[in-house]
């Protein structure tokens, strides 16, 4: 077997939205939840890997997607993307820069392409400058961010300072005069020195442009749109509309087949949220008006975490819609609070220690409540996604039909059907103020009467 495409995704809702979109260009696509050895059977055009490693020390991060890198060689993927935040999530020390520089190095490569732009969610880039919606990311939500504040929107700067070899722009103006002229700023760049390209990116022909230009590169790096650009390239796509987001198709190893015939598991539901992000703030606000929720207790999250656990996995179970019900909403645990409030904890419990802690705490309930029969996860942010994943023990995923932009349904491989669990992995970026209550409706069958989210989200971060 040859994969056309083989993804290394540096989080899991990042992985479930490239993911998405690859299956919307038309390929086969897999997802694997770890560097684990691929099915035998694995019958894929693109298989993306997703890993957690977005805010690790970096030699970890390097490590994790070098095993990764070498799993993708094996099934001889063609062509390698190092897939990222479309806010470029990154520490001051990586992992951006050192995990491209060590997939060059193994690759045998010495240039890429660094393109984080997603237009359909308002990240664009011009002049390198990265934008969240009409602001540059530092004055984005992302300056406020728990784990991975972004304090500047100059990716050369960005990218210069985390890796080891130097950037260049592709300008506007030329990515405007197509696939050639790009192709050629880039061989050009690349016999300059540059080790890594950043083309402007303002809507989605460019990533189409780009796409056509990057079928060359061994290695890409980015966002999900590069994803989308590359794959709409190989599969003839580039140039015609883009499909409807939500129409996405499924990724499943063996066959693809139309998102309209995606079903459901028919257990209980229940939205977590752990993301702080500005649109993660409206949705829970929203969400709460309408359906049973709570706020975690932090303190007893640091200091009585089995007794907490307990307590609110019985609650959670109590209030779970009931199986096929259409008109209660599911039950929400969420840590998600304002900027100020988030600091306060952070100062109480330290920001890395308390966010673990979080993580692991939602982790354990997601494994509790599965025990209890909830068979439908909606969690909003990366790292939290990665956490619950992980703790569900799922293995890899099909991809379903799209919530909103950039956030498919999925649910997990399993030899068994009857075990499989649907998952619903937001990125903190993405959705609109309504997303849960869409995501709740899509799977517990109100499907007909709810349409999911479509086209530009209008929000900012
Ligand atoms: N109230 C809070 N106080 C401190 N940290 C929090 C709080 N709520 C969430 N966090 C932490 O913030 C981080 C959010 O990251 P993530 O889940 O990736 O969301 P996003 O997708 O918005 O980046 C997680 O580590 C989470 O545990
Ligand atoms: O590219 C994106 O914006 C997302 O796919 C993504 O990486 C999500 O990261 P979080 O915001 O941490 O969920």
């Amino acid at each position: 077997m040859t994969l056309r495409i083989g993804v290394i995704a540096d989080d899991f809702t990042g992985a479930t939205d490239i993911a998405g979109f690859l299956v919307s260009a038309g390929l086969r696509t897999a997802q694997l939840n770890s560097p684990q050895q691929a099915p035998e059977n694995l019958d894929a055009e693109a298989v993306v890997i997703s890993l957690k490693t977005r805010s690790i020390p970096a030699q970890v991060a390097v490590e994790q997607s070098l095993a990764a890198c070498r799993i993708l060689q094996e099934l001889r993927a063609e062509q390698i993307i190092f897939k990222y935040c479309s806010t470029f999530d990154s520490t001051a020390e990586g992992n951006i820069g050192p995990v491209t520089d060590a997939l060059l190095e193994e690759l045998g490569e010495e240039f890429t392409v660094v393109v984080p732009a997603l237009p359909v969610n308002g990240r664009t880039v011009y002049r390198s400058t990265l934008f969240v919606h009409h602001q540059p990311l530092h004055e984005s939500g992302m300056k406020d961010h728990p784990v991975t504040p972004m304090t500047d929107s100059d990716l050369l700067r960005l990218m210069e300072a985390q890796s080891s070899g130097t950037a260049t722009s592709v300008p506007y103006a030329v990515v405007e005069q197509g696939p050639d002229a790009v192709r050629e700023a880039l061989r050009q760049a690349r016999s300059e020195g540059a080790r890594y390209a950043v083309p402007d990116t303002l809507n989605h022909d460019h990533l189409d442009i780009i796409g056509q230009a990057a079928t060359g590169l061994r290695l890409l790096t980015g966002g999900s749109g590069i994803g989308s650009g590359l794959a709409r390239a190989l599969t003839g796509q580039s140039g015609q509309p883009a499909q409807p987001a939500q129409q996405g198709g499924t990724g499943a190893p063996d066959a693809a087949s139309p998102a309209e015939d995606w079903s459901f598991t028919s257990g209980a539901a229940v939205v977590i949220s752990g993301s702080a992000s500005q649109m993660t703030n409206r949705q829970v606000e929203a969400y709460a008006a309408e359906a049973p929720s709570t706020a975690l207790d932090i303190p007893r999250v640091m200091d009585d975490a089995a007794g907490y656990l307990e307590e609110l996995s019985r609650w959670v179970l109590e209030n779970s819609t009931a199986p096929d019900s259409t008109d209660q909403a599911a039950p929400m645990v969420y840590a998600t609070a304002a900027p100020e409030k988030v600091k306060q904890w952070q100062q109480s419990y330290g920001a890395e220690r308390l966010s673990a802690a979080i993580e692991e705490f939602f982790g354990e309930l997601a494994a509790r409540l599965r025990s209890g029969g909830v068979t439908r996860f909606i969690v909003a942010g990366g790292e939290t996604s990665g956490a619950v994943t992980q703790a569900l023990g799922v293995d890899g995923f099909e991809v379903g039909p799209q919530i909103a932009p950039g956030v498919p349904w999925t649910r997990s491989l399993e030899s068994d059907p009857q075990q499989g669990i649907d998952l619903a992995l937001k990125s903190g970026n993405f959705g609109d103020p309504d997303f849960f209550r869409t995501a709740v409706q899509m799977s517990s069958g109100a499907s007909s009467t709810v349409q999911p989210t479509t086209g530009q989200q209008k929000e900012d971060r």
